[in-house]
């Protein structure tokens, strides 16, 4: 099949790149000009494992390429994906400016039958009104097209695994045809197939999100109550999950969820909930406690320094999560400025973001570090954010030499409570009792 694609962030990029490598011919288009050069010369422009590798092998096997030209894109392919960004606006609302630009680049071009996939994470109701505007805009040419929905479940920091290895292909369509011809483009995925109407597939995507985000909410709060009861969440996570209708997937306990998904997608169903006055308690408990577990870290911080002012601390991993230099609503860019507010010099480390963390947050009273035991070295505390490798691997006996006060908070849970105690730490983490 000759697929077009309209976007190269991660699920453009990264989908485009997998289906290629079933042999597919994939054209990948942007309008950024600067990205579109550096894909071309295999810099990726986005931190994610894997994927460079398979960029190089597909490009040199003529299954891959990159362009600007978006009307040869349309032309020259069978199906189009969407897979531009829906970012959230000033009132939550999913912004689809850019689909809306896709889908009329695409009606302006189109020649033949096509396939129309709608890759994007887009509120219900989208595929259809993406039907109706590219309908309106093609007027009495004799064109017929279908649009589906297939949204994408990938994890940024292991895009490429969960692509190649999904567990579920959901594909909405409004007629048998468009729905079996993507069907077949996932046969060598041997994944399993659910075929729906446009309106139950976009409704998935947001319905998936918002459960593993609720799961994330949920754990936290039972964080929480066992941080006053004297357990540990760990514990509690462990024997929850033991239940395989519970499943121990998203429940560990933390300073909540954030990247470029949950809380925008969240946010969006919300939006959704409200336009239709229906009062979804549930999803706004899940956000609000989402928000305020972000600031559990420095609460912990201030019980065992005290004011914050005049202290240093050395603050591990700005991304969201690792393995990923994505900081769309990482909680380090809510932290770091409160500590700030605060008095705090921080020294923030993270082995990829650094330069774009630069960008966002500023220079004033932040040192930035690639060197985990430099930003270490005479801090007053450390504090935890992002569970990189760097992190979970570092020597705790040096750390321990190096800092001016062996205190460590730690939003991620990253260590067992007898290590930190025989190594001599003061250890804070999550719903766990304090060492
Ligand atoms: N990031 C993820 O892990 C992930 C996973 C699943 C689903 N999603 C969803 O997929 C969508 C894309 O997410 P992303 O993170 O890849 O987005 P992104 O913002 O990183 O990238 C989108 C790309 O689309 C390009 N673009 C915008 N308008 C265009 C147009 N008219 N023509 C060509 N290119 C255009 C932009 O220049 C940009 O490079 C979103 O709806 C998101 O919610 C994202
Ligand atoms: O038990 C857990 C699991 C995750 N997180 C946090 O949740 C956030 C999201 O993590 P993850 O889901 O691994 O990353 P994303 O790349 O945002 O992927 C989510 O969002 C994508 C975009 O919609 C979906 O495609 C994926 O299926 C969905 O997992 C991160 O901040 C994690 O630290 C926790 O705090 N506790």
């Amino acid at each position: 099949m000759k697929i077009g694609v309209i976007g190269t962030g991660y699920v453009g990029l990264v989908s485009g790149t997998c289906f290629s490598d079933f042999g597919n011919r994939v054209i990948c288009c942007d309008i950024d000009e600067g990205k579109i050069e550096r894909l071309k010369q295999y810099d990726i422009p986005i931190y994610e494992p894997g994927l460079e590798p398979l960029v190089r092998k597909n490009v040199e096997r003529g299954n891959l390429s990159f362009t600007t030209d978006i009307p040869q894109v349309v032309r020259e392919s069978d199906i189009i994906f969407i897979a531009v960004g829906t970012p959230m606006s000033p009132t939550g609302e999913a912004d689809l400016s850019y689909v809306k630009s896709a889908a009329a680049m695409i009606a302006d071009h189109l020649e033949s039958y096509k396939v129309i996939v709608v890759k994007s994470t887009v509120p219900v109701g989208t595929g259809r009104m993406v039907q109706r505007m590219i309908q309106e805009r093609i007027g009495n040419k004799e064109i017929s097209f279908d649009v589906v929905s297939n949204p994408e479940f990938l994890r940024e920091g292991s895009a490429v695994y969960d692509c190649m290895n999904m567990e579920r292909a959901i594909i909405g369509s409004t007629g048998d045809q468009a729905a079996s011809i993507i069907k077949e483009l996932h046969a060598p995925f041997e994944t399993r197939v659910l075929v729906t109407d446009l309106e139950s597939a976009e409704m998935i995507k947001y319905a998936a999100n918002a459960f593993l985000a609720a799961k994330i909410s949920f754990i936290n709060s039972i964080a929480n109550l066992c941080e006053r009861f004297g357990a540990d969440v760990t514990d509690v996570s462990e024997g929850m999950g033991l239940d395989s209708r519970i499943s121990g997937k998203f429940l560990q306990a933390g300073i909540g969820y954030g990247g470029s998904c949950f809380p925008k997608d969240t946010e969006a169903l919300r939006h959704m909930s409200r336009s239709v006055d229906y009062d979804f308690s549930m999803l706004d408990a899940v956000i609000d406690t989402n928000a305020a577990q972000r600031m559990t870290v420095v609460r912990k911080a201030q019980d065992v320094l005290g004011n914050l002012s005049g202290k240093t601390i050395a603050v591990l991993g700005l991304t969201f999560k690792p393995n990923t230099d994505d900081l769309r609503y990482a909680p380090s860019l809510d932290v770091i400025p409160v500590l700030v507010s605060q008095g705090a010099a921080v020294r923030a480390f993270d082995p990829v973001a650094l330069a774009e963390a630069r960008k966002i947050l500023g220079q004033e009273s932040i040192s930035y570090y690639d060197d985990l035991y430099l930003a270490l070295d005479g801090a007053d505390a450390c504090m935890i954010l992002t569970e990189w490798d760097e992190v979970l691997h570092m020597d705790l006996t040096r750390v321990q030499k190096l800092m001016s006060e062996p205190v460590v908070i730690d939003g991620r849970n990253c260590f067992p409570l007898d290590l930190m105690r025989a190594k001599g730490f003061r250890y804070a983490s999550v719903g766990r009792p304090e060492v």
